[in-house]
């Protein structure tokens, strides 16, 4: 049977000689690691017999971390709670999606507007066709006028629009705060 590893058991575990970790919900012994872990043996040190889940994700382990640590379990960790998966991505997703769909709408309307422009062009024109004082010349850059007065004010929302998405974008970014592994 696998006994759950408690704080306190863990906290007793903190030195060079024996060195335990706790990284999300499990518990390691990397006493015969420390020396040939490729962030540096201090690192563990100061983390040693406590949960570093948090220093763990913020070096940003990859595949070969989680690999290697497989071998050093010794247990689950008390009391642990299991962070919904990507948390972070689902908020960018999330995020994203309603600046991405918020942009669609805009340009819906936008069509929409385009269009509404078009028919009063159209409509313009066929006044100057028909109508006796009004030239040909004139409705249509009557309605050119109108079609470039209504399509400014449907560019200019669209483009706030798209300013908010981008906003929502760089928010996304600033959160979580992850700094990038180096490249060896
Ligand atoms: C639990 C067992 C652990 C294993 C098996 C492990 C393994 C590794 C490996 C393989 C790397 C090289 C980069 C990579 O491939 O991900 C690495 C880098 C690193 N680790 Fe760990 N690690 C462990 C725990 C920790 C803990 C608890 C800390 C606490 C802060 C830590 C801090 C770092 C740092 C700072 C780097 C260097 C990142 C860089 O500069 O590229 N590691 N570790």
């Amino acid at each position: 049977m696998v006994s759950i590893i408690t704080l306190t058991d863990l906290s007793q575990h903190k030195t060079v000689q024996d060195l335990w970790v706790a990284v999300h919900g499990n518990v390691y012994d990397l006493t015969s690691f420390a020396a040939d872990h490729p962030g540096g043996i201090d690192i563990l040190v100061e983390c040693a017999g406590t949960d570093a889940t948090e220093p763990y994700d913020y070096a940003g382990h990859g595949d070969d971390a989680t690999e290697a640590m497989v071998k050093f379990k010794v247990g689950p960790l008390e009391g642990h709670q299991v962070k919904p998966k990507n948390a972070a991505h689902s908020i960018k997703a999330a995020t994203t999606a309603s600046g991405v769909s918020s942009w669609a709408s805009g340009s819906g309307i936008l069509g929409s507007q385009s269009l509404l422009v078009v028919i009063m062009g159209v409509i313009l024109m066929l006044m100057g066709l028909v109508g006796k004082n009004v030239s040909l010349v004139d409705s249509f850059l009557g309605g050119i006028l109108a079609a470039s007065s209504v399509g400014s004010v449907g560019l200019g929302w669209g483009y706030f629009k798209f300013k908010e998405t981008l906003k929502h974008q760089k928010e996304v970014f600033e959160y979580p705060a992850v700094i990038k592994r180096r490249k060896r």
